[in-house]
């Protein structure tokens, strides 16, 4: 089995210890942070935005992989390149130009992706895969941590991943969202490449140790 990156979700780190949550990451075998911005209107919660990031970025020593769940995020790429994202990720459903918006993340010197919901059809992806780094598949609805993973995404990693011979075949595919030692290999059999894990790195008593196995299982 090919070996995943691995890209802790901050969101389920102790807010009031985030240097400590960037140390951690910083020894693990992590390659990626994994950072969720919500805007309280494209999910119904908010998170935390530029300014927290900034501060996690000066403790970090790895890419920035930043999902954005915000509405039109076309309007913040630049303030997102200046906070320190290496990787920005918007969703097709929020941005209704997603191919210039695509450009622009380009343009601005990061690594592009697009996310999808769980209710989003991969084949909608298919004509703006070829400009893609990264596909984001929510496996819960976007929001919160904790929740549990929806079994179809295993169906929509297999059909990405037969597009994406097809047509972009560097393309990252990145599970997010109950992620765990369980759906790990099968998301990778399936064509997954990128795992996000929340909870199951930051709640388990040992975030190193666990980030080490969902990484060399
Ligand atoms: O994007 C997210 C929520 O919208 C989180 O990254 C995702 O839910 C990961 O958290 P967990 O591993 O706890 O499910």
């Amino acid at each position: 089995m090919k070996t995943p990156i691995i890209a802790p979700s901050i969101l389920a780190a102790d807010f009031a210890n985030l240097q400590n949550a960037a140390e951690m990451l910083n020894e693990s075998q992590a390659d990626w942070f994994h950072i969720d911005v919500m805007d309280g209107v494209f999910v119904p919660n908010i998170s935390f935005g530029m300014p927290v990031i900034k501060a996690i970025k000066k403790h970090a020593k790895k890419p920035f992989d930043v999902h954005l769940m915000i509405t039109q995020p076309e309007r913040y790429i630049e303030d997102f390149k200046n906070a320190g994202a290496d990787i920005l990720t918007v969703h097709l459903e929020a941005s209704p130009h997603l191919h210039r918006t695509v450009q622009e993340i380009k343009n601005h010197g990061m690594k592009a992706g697009v996310s999808i919901n769980p209710h989003t059809s991969v084949e909608l992806l298919r004509d703006i895969l070829p400009d893609l780094d990264l596909v984001l598949i929510m496996s819960v609805n976007p929001g919160f941590g904790g929740q549990k993973f929806i079994e179809n995404t295993f169906n929509k990693v297999r059909t990405l991943r037969a597009m994406a011979d097809e047509l972009n075949p560097n393309l990252i595919i990145e599970i997010d969202g109950g992620v765990n030692d369980k759906n790990a290999p099968d998301l990778v059999n399936a064509g997954a490449n990128a795992l996000v894990a929340g909870s199951f790195v930051f709640k388990s008593n040992d975030p190193r140790q666990t980030i080490a196995n969902l990484k060399n299982q």
